[in-house]
């Protein structure tokens, strides 16, 4: 009988990482820094407008070079080519994971199964592009004749963070007569606030859902096309008011949006990997072709550096190893994302769902355990934000939290000199975490009580990283994205699993859907659940109900 392939934590290069860590790991940055003078410029990389400075990691030259054995070892530059062939590397749904495709050039074919995806990724580009325009400039009438202004985007998960997360990124850049609006949640306040001060007559929806079978989506969708039709009063306004953004023609043409209304897209693109997708019409409808082109050609540059750059030197590689240090060595629970830019505050909630949809796996692609903790627990807020809430416990805190800072040179809406303010934070609070300030710096200030140091004190080596970008752009915005994108991938493929498919959420949805039909009607159904939940569900059922005092 075979042995089965060895453990992750049992490969060479494994090992040879926790030997390292034994005698590295608990270095200081101070130390670091002032052994090797240049380690601020030595331990940095850039590509496509990116610079990263990872010199505030906890990591030596002998650290990164056992990461990228490790990498090879677990055959990274194999898998980079497997995903960019097209490749079914999307074991477990048997799919290939092809959103490189989705921004290639017109004329870059990419040939999978006979097919030249690239030439329909852009016949579908065309027709939202042409959609667009007639939305923009006013072609395309409302029901009543009058002009779209709001445009609601109906979506959840990957069908509505991307979207989001792109409308406000790009604001700046975005056309300011039109209204946009996201509704995900099932909950109906989610609806009813988004359209509350919107005129039907010049509202659009798009129903945007991969599977178009997902039941927040399709119950918002509903109570959409009727909070429309309460208003314009004709079946007819559907097809004015309607559009969809999906992979199933059939469950569109059953809700009843005309194919012609339909902007399609294909299986081998994951809902978290969307966003330059059809699933970006609203994006494209904002901020306009031309814009949403260079969105798409940042994303590219980005893949390309990722398939042709050194390892060495090759941005995702390095954020993503960077990462699986911090998280399997350095026992790091959570990685922060820091955006010194107001326009990225959707931007954590974005790389949480990728981040953690992606890479939150128990199993291997054979099913076997990984045996090492996967996807680190994301989350963020936009600086300075953060600063007065939760980096207390970043800089004195008993846990590590490595932090992503991500700045721009260049402001989009210089105010005196906010930028520099806003700019001066963030090299503050990284500078901050590496050093610290120890006991002896606070009793040199002079301005403390002794039994105060204490609290005074900073432990620092706290690993940061950096990103430093000229200006917030469609391009670099794409770029930042795509970096994330193969970083999650390049931590995917250390850990072996499979880092496309969503199993762990189904079983939710599966209990809501039996538990959905318990909680109305007259008589109490036999509860077979456990106590907890049949008790949670008895008294919800008699609160709702209940007459108010
Ligand atoms: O676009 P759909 O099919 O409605 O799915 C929405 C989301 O639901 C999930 O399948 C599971 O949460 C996500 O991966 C996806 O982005």
């Amino acid at each position: 009988m075979s042995a089965g392939p060895t453990p992750l934590a049992q490969s060479p290069m494994w090992q040879a990482l926790a030997a390292h860590h034994r005698e590295i790991g608990s270095r200081h940055l101070r130390q670091l820094f002032a052994d090797d003078s240049s380690r601020g410029e030595r331990f940095a990389a850039e590509a496509a407008g990116i610079y990263l400075d990872y010199s505030k990691q906890r990591i030596t030259d002998e650290t990164l070079r056992l990461l990228l054995a490790l990498a090879v070892e677990c055959g990274l530059p194999e898998r980079i080519e497997a995903m960019f062939r097209g490749e079914v590397i999307n074991t477990t749904e048997r799919r290939a994971a092809l959103h490189v495709a989705l921004r290639r050039p017109q004329g870059m074919a990419l040939v999978v199964d006979g097919t030249n995806v690239v030439a329909e990724v852009h016949a579908v580009l065309d027709a939202m592009t042409r959609f667009a325009e007639t939305v923009r400039n006013g072609d395309w009438r409302g029901h009543t004749g009058r002009r779209i202004r709001n445009i609601v985007n109906i979506g959840i998960g990957g069908s509505d963070l991307g979207p989001v997360m792109a409308y406000e990124a790009l604001r700046h850049y975005s056309e300011r007569a039109l209204t946009l609006r996201f509704v995900s949640n099932v909950d109906g306040t989610d609806l009813v606030e988004a359209t509350r001060d919107l005129d039907a007559a010049e509202t659009l929806f798009i129903v945007c859902s991969k599977t178009f079978t997902t039941q927040e989506t399709l119950v918002n969708a509903h109570a959409a096309r009727d909070w429309c039709l309460s208003h314009l009063e004709d079946e007819a306004a559907v097809a004015k008011h309607f559009v969809a953004v999906s992979t199933n023609a059939e469950g569109v043409k059953q809700f009843g949006i005309a194919p012609g209304s339909m902007f399609g897209f294909w299986d081998w693109v994951g809902g978290r990997y969307s966003m330059d997708s059809a699933i970006g019409l609203s994006t494209l409808i904002a901020v306009g072709p031309e814009h949403f082109r260079a969105l798409l050609s940042g994303f590219h540059e980005m893949d390309e550096h990722f398939r042709s750059a050194p390892l060495t030197s090759n941005l995702p590689v390095l954020m993503g190893l960077l990462a699986l240090w911090n998280n399997n060595f350095l026992g790091a629970a959570t990685q922060a994302v820091l955006p010194y830019e107001q326009y990225l505050k959707r931007l954590p909630a974005y790389l949480q769902q990728l981040t953690m949809e992606s890479n939150g796996k128990h199993v291997r692609e054979d099913g076997q355990p990984v045996g090492v903790d996967t996807s680190p627990v994301v989350w963020g807020e936009p600086g300075t934000n953060g600063q007065h809430s939760f980096y207390q416990l970043i800089h004195q805190g008993t846990r590590i939290v490595p932090c992503d800072f991500i700045g721009f040179a260049k402001a989009l809406n210089p105010l005196g000199d906010q930028h520099d303010l806003l700019m001066a934070n963030l090299f503050a609070q990284t500078e901050a975490l590496a050093f610290g300030r120890t006991a002896d710096e606070v009793k040199a200030d002079g301005d403390s009580a002794p039994k105060l140091v204490p609290h005074r004190v900073f432990e620092g080596n706290r690993p940061t990283s950096t990103l430093l970008v000229e200006r917030l752009t469609p391009a670099t915005l794409g770029a930042l994205v795509a970096l994330y994108e193969h970083s999650v991938f390049t931590q995917g493929t250390v850990w072996g699993i499979d880092s496309f498919d969503q199993w762990g959420v189904e079983l939710g949805k599966s209990l809501a859907k039996r538990t959905a039909a318990e909680l109305t009607g007259g008589n109490e159904p036999a509860l077979a659940h456990d106590s907890s939940t049949n008790a949670l569900i008895r008294r919800y059922r008699r609160l709702r109900t209940q007459t108010e005092t």
